[in-house]
């Protein structure tokens, strides 16, 4: 059982689940289905309401939840606190609590952004330290999960990116490309270091977790350590684009209402050892992505 099925995460386990041939898949996400491929059972469910979290879960009786909804936009939650604790940590209460019940095997996906940005690259090893309040609460559920009475496991990931089927989210590689494509200049920090995540290899990891029913936590995320800067360059060297529009700057010159973590990014070493996972470099994810959006508009 997925939660945020909708969602860009959601999405990606969903399609593999069912390309695996390997799992009854109940999807479940906020309002209708919006999911445009087939094989799966849909069930709406707003998971911060409680008692509809006990009743599809004690209904459904997962095997395992791999629990990817969330508050996602940090800004947001640093602007609305209260719905931010809402979803990321009492909706994470409830789905622990339904899952310790029937004993499903509980994933929670959680984030670099619970570190300071201080001192990464991090490994799972490494004292959290957030610097705002979505990383705060992811922390919190991240706790909720650890102290669950059923085997869980935490796959930490960073800077994720994909196309989602309704083109609804932006990301880094998009908005590059449109704006040198447009002959925009753009200036893009170099302080901020992050190992980007392609969408899909966040949900390989967490089916590596799901299949091999994998206890404790995980990074999972790109192995390319790079700045934002390196990132926009990487896109346009990819598409063949003028890099001379591209303006590298520092965050100093940025005021967002969340503060972001300068330097993070994961040791991906217990994963790949462990779970077998190995992540596309990110000049791959960029060709999956290009691949992606011919597709779309086709
Ligand atoms: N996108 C990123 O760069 C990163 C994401 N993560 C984590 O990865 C996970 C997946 O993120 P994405 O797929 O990128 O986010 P997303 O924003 O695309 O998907 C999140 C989904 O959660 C759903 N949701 C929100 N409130 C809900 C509610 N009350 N009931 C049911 N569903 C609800 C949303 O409708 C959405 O479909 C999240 O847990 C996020 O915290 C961690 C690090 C980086």
């Amino acid at each position: 059982m997925i939660t945020g099925a909708n969602g860009l995460l959601g999405q990606k386990l969903v399609e593999q689940l069912v390309e695996s041939g390997e799992f009854v898949v109940i999807a479940t996400g906020k309002g209708p289905n919006r999911l445009s491929t087939e094989g799966f059972l849909y069930q709406s469910l707003d998971i911060t309401n409680r008692e509809e979290v006990d009743q599809v879960i004690g209904e459904i009786a997962p095997d395992t939840i791999i629990h990817g909804a969330a508050m996602t936009n940090v800004d947001q939650c640093e602007l609305n606190q209260e719905a931010c604790v809402e979803v990321n940590v009492k909706a994470t209460e409830y789905l622990v609590r339904a899952a310790e019940k029937v004993k499903a095997h509980f994933v929670f996906v959680s984030t670099d952004f619970i570190f300071s940005g201080n001192d990464g690259p991090y490994d799972e090893e490494a004292t959290p330290d957030p610097v705002n309040f979505y990383g705060e609460t992811k922390l919190t559920g991240e706790e909720l999960v650890k102290n669950a009475q059923t085997t869980w496991a935490i796959a930490r990931t960073v800077l994720v990116f994909g196309i989602a089927n309704d083109l609804s989210k932006t990301n880094i590689i998009l908005w590059v490309k449109s704006s040198l494509e447009a002959g925009k200049v753009i200036n893009v920090v170099d302080d901020q270091v992050r190992t980007p995540t392609l969408a899909e290899d966040l949900a390989l990891g967490c089916i590596l977790i799901a299949k091999q029913k994998a206890e404790g936590i995980f990074n999972i995320s790109g192995s390319d350590l790079l700045s934002a800067y390196d990132m926009a360059m990487q896109t346009a060297d990819y598409f063949g684009l003028d890099k001379t529009l591209i303006n590298k700057t520092d965050s100093t010159r940025f005021t967002q209402p969340a503060k972001r973590p300068l330097k993070t990014g994961f040791s991906i070493e217990k994963a790949r050892k462990q779970l077998g996972y190995e992540p596309k470099t990110f000049r791959a994810g960029i060709g999956i992505l290009a691949k992606q959006i011919i597709l779309a508009s086709s």
